[in-house]
Parts: structure tokens; C-alpha cells; sequence
């Protein structure tokens, strides 16, 4: 379970969160709807321990995460998180299998068991026949696809997601969107989803709309 309690963010004399507490149980799809600014993107990165509070504690199972430092958050961020964004981050010059196994390799795993869980996940998302193709040569919703298999590698207890069909059409992001509420079947992940697309946001166990830092419904 995550667990954040009076969060509060600051940048500069901004106040961006202002008192932010929220429940998110094992193996939910919790979307994060909100108007631009409201805050969404900076409580997605806190509660992924991507960006520091400035009060409030996060925490992560029974690891309180906001005050993990160094390597320590490195290694935990690493292995219990996945981040799918917008734009999928892959590096243009290694192969989709490649991109796919590079949080398994920092973590220390062995290339032939990462070489065989990309394969499976490539399977199972659908772009087998790509791994080979570097991520010029994929298309969109195929790219973003191979970012969802590198979120997964390290079977993550939770996977982070910042307007992940947000640069797709309608049809890869419905594609998209039911392969989050699949690998939540098969895998038992929990997905935190910030999305301006309404029919995401719905399809989520639970909705948490957020307003000028706070949120305001659960
Ligand atoms: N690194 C930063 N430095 C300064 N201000 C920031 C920074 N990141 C975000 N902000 C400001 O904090 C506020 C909240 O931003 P945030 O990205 O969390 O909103 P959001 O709800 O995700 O918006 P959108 O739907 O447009 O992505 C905005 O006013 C934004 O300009």
C-alpha cells in the first residue's frame, strides 16, 4: 500500500501542494485528473520519489520513501517502481530489447534472465517481431509499448504513469489503456495514472481529482 500524509511543495514562493493525503491500495488503477496546474505531474513524481517534499511523509509498503536518500532510494526506486511519461524516454541509440533491459541491468540482474523476461513481456505486449528496431523505426504507439515493457522488467510493485497516451491516437491509446488494467490482472501491479483523457480516467478503480494542491475528491 502507498501512503502519503500532509504533503506539502514548494517551488520557490509557489506553493504547488498544499496538504496533500492519499490511500492507494495494492493492485488498484488509480487515475489523477485535475485542470493544468493543479498539481498532478509534481504529487505523480513525489509519491514516485522522483522529487523531494518539503513536509509530509510518503510511504511505499513499510518503507516511509520521502526519506530515502542517495543509493538507498536509488536501489528502492529501482526495483519497486516503474515510470511510464508522455514521451517514452527511449534512447535512440539502442535497440527496443536493449532499452528494455537497462533498469534490470543497474539492478544487477544476469543478461539471460533479462534478455528472456523482455522477450516474454514483448509477447505479451505485442511487439515481438520489434525488439530488434531501434525506437526510430517503431511507430508511436509501438514505442510507447516498449516503454511499458522497460517500466515492467523489474517486476515493480507499482508503476507510475505521467499522460502516458498523451502523445498517442485514439486507437494506441485505448490499446494502451487496457493493456494497464491487463498487466494489473496478470501481474498484480498497482498503476497511479495522471491523464487529461476522460475515458482513462474513468476506467480507473478510483478517480482522485485534484484543484489548486489539493485533491478535493477521492
Ligand atoms: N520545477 C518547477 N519549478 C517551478 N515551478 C514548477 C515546477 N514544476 C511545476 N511547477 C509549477 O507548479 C504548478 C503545478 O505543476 P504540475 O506540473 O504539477 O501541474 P499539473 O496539474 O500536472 O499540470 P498539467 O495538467 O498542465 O501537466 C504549476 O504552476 C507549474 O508551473
Amino acid at each position: 500500500m502507498l501512503q502519503a500524509k500532509g504533503i506539502q511543495k514548494f517551488y520557490g514562493d509557489l506553493h504547488v501542494l498544499k496538504g496533500v493525503d492519499v490511500e492507494i491500495f495494492d493492485n488498484e488503477v488509480v487515475s489523477i485528473v485535475g485542470a493544468s496546474g493543479a498539481g498532478k505531474s509534481t504529487l505523480l513524481h513525489i509519491l514516485g520519489t522522483l522529487d523531494q517534499v518539503d513536509q509530509g511523509e510518503v510511504w511505499i509498503g513499510d518503507t516511509m520513501v520521502s526519506k530515502l536518500k542517495g543509493d538507498k532510494l536509488a536501489d528502492f526506486r529501482n526495483s519497486q517502481i516503474g515510470f511510464i511519461f508522455q514521451f517514452h524516454n527511449l534512447l535512440p541509440e539502442f535497440t527496443a530489447e536493449e532499452n528494455i533491459m537497462i533498469p534490470g541491468l543497474i539492478a544487477g540482474k544476469s543478461e539471460f534472465a533479462l534478455k528472456q523476461r523482455a522477450k516474454e513481456l514483448a509477447e505479451l505486449l505485442d511487439f515481438s517481431d520489434r525488439l530488434d528496431h531501434k525506437p526510430s523505426e517503431m511507430s508511436g504507439g509501438e514505442q510507447q509499448r516498449v516503454a511499458v515493457a522497460r517500466a515492467l522488467i523489474n517486476n515493480p510493485k507499482i508503476v507510475f504513469a505521467d499522460e502516458p497516451s498523451g502523445n498517442l491516437d485514439s486507437q494506441n491509446a485505448q490499446a494502451l489503456h487496457e493493456l494497464f488494467f491487463k498487466l494489473r490482472d496478470e501481474f498484480g501491479q498497482t498503476f497511479v495514472i495522471v491523464t487529461h483523457n476522460q475515458e482513462l480516467a474513468r476506467m480507473a478503480d478510483r478517480m482522485l481529482t485534484m484543484q489548486d494542491g489539493k485533491i478535493i475528491q477521492v
